[in-house]
């Protein structure tokens, strides 16, 4: 038995080629806990259905990006830079939810080398059920079936932690950085959206992003910001405004310099890469805007990795 404690960072996960995307939607529309169709029994079935048909418009965006999600190297890097920070006694694993490595995959790693102190840290900063309530269940369900016990301990959240905001505030500055020092910025920040019903239901996730823009812009005296949500995926009501109403409503007013802000993740994916860097770029050019850029994302910028350094040792006691 070994005496190190592991710690698992939980993610999302993306898929890792262009024949991926449709398995990798397979996994995520089966998934009854970020979205709901029909009876149980059926899903299955119609998340198949759904995944075809919405495969070809998703391979088409990866293949913009590069052919594949960077999150897996995105999150392995994190997790190697936390190894670091840790230092010994800790070693780092990462367990994506729908697709690799996978939960399975990352637990037997952990008892390979004969951990059994875990502690799951959960990437996503605010709280749902659809992201990382996901991830935990599917974390316990692999446990409960390992038959090896593990001592668990889990971090869900972390949207007002002082460094993450620290972290976050960093990155605003770069991406101000690239305005001319006398134009008149404003900050959009953008969410990833949810279904509102989720909201109603008890889910604090709105309330978990709305503390984390007034931690962040206290930061910011003087700056004019919004808040809007991105990246709506099905037929449901989502949260408003969406991002792109406000790229709207915003050109309207006359605003010519707009830093975007991405909250909800804490690493580059699609939602960044193509839905802000191409699609909302090109609309903002459209729009008239003189200037239109995106704060870095979060990666493995040194701030964000002491901030998960600090949860460990919270979770710990020893914070
Ligand atoms: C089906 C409904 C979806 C909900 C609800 C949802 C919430 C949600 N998602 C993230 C973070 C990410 N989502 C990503 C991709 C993605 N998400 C959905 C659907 C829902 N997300 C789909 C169908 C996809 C695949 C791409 C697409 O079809 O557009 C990713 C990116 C993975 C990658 O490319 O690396 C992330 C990250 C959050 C934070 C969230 C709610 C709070
Ligand atoms: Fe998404
Ligand atoms: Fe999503």
């Amino acid at each position: 038995m070994s005496d190190k404690t592991a710690v698992l960072l939980l993610q999302m996960g993306g898929p890792d080629s262009l024949d991926a995307v449709e398995p990798f939607l397979v996994n995520l529309f089966s998934d009854r806990e970020i979205i709901r169709i029909g009876p149980a029994f059926l899903q299955p079935f119609i998340a198949r259905l759904i995944a075809r048909r919405r495969s070809r418009g998703v391979e088409h965006k990866y293949g913009e990006i590069g052919g594949k999600s960077p999150i897996r190297e995105l999150t392995e890097a994190q997790a190697r830079a936390l190894e670091e920070a840790l230092g010994t006694g800790y070693r780092c694993f990462v367990a994506m939810r729908y697709w690799k490595p996978s939960t399975v995959e990352a637990l037997a790693a952990i008892r390979r080398e004969g951990i059994s102190k875990v502690i799951a840290l959960s990437l996503y900063p605010h709280y749902s059920r659809a992201t990382s309530g996901s991830s935990i269940n599917e974390l316990k369900r692999v446990v409960a079936e390992a038959g090896t016990t593990f001592d668990l301990t889990i971090v869900d959240r972390f949207y007002d932690h002082r460094l993450y905001i620290d972290a976050l505030a960093e990155k605003i500055r770069e991406g101000l950085d690239d305005f001319h020092p006398l134009a008149e910025v404003q900050v959009l920040f953008s969410a990833h959206s949810l279904p509102q019903s989720f909201i109603d239901e008890g889910d604090p996730y709105l309330s978990h992003i709305e503390e984390t823009v007034r931690l962040v812009i206290e930061r910011f005296e003087g700056v004019t910001y919004h808040l809007a949500f991105q990246s709506r995926a099905g037929p449901v009501t989502w949260l408003e405004p969406s991002t792109d109403q406000m790229l709207e409503h915003l050109a309207a007013h006359d605003v010519k310099n707009l830093l975007i802000v991405p909250l909800s993740f804490v690493s580059d994916h699609i939602e960044t890469l193509h839905e802000i860097d191409i699609e909302y770029a090109q609309m903002a050019h459209k729009l008239g805007y003189s200037r239109f850029r995106r704060s870095p994302s979060l990666n493995a910028s040194p701030t964000f990795i002491a901030c998960l350094a600090e949860l460990v040792r919270q979770a710990e006691g020893r914070g």
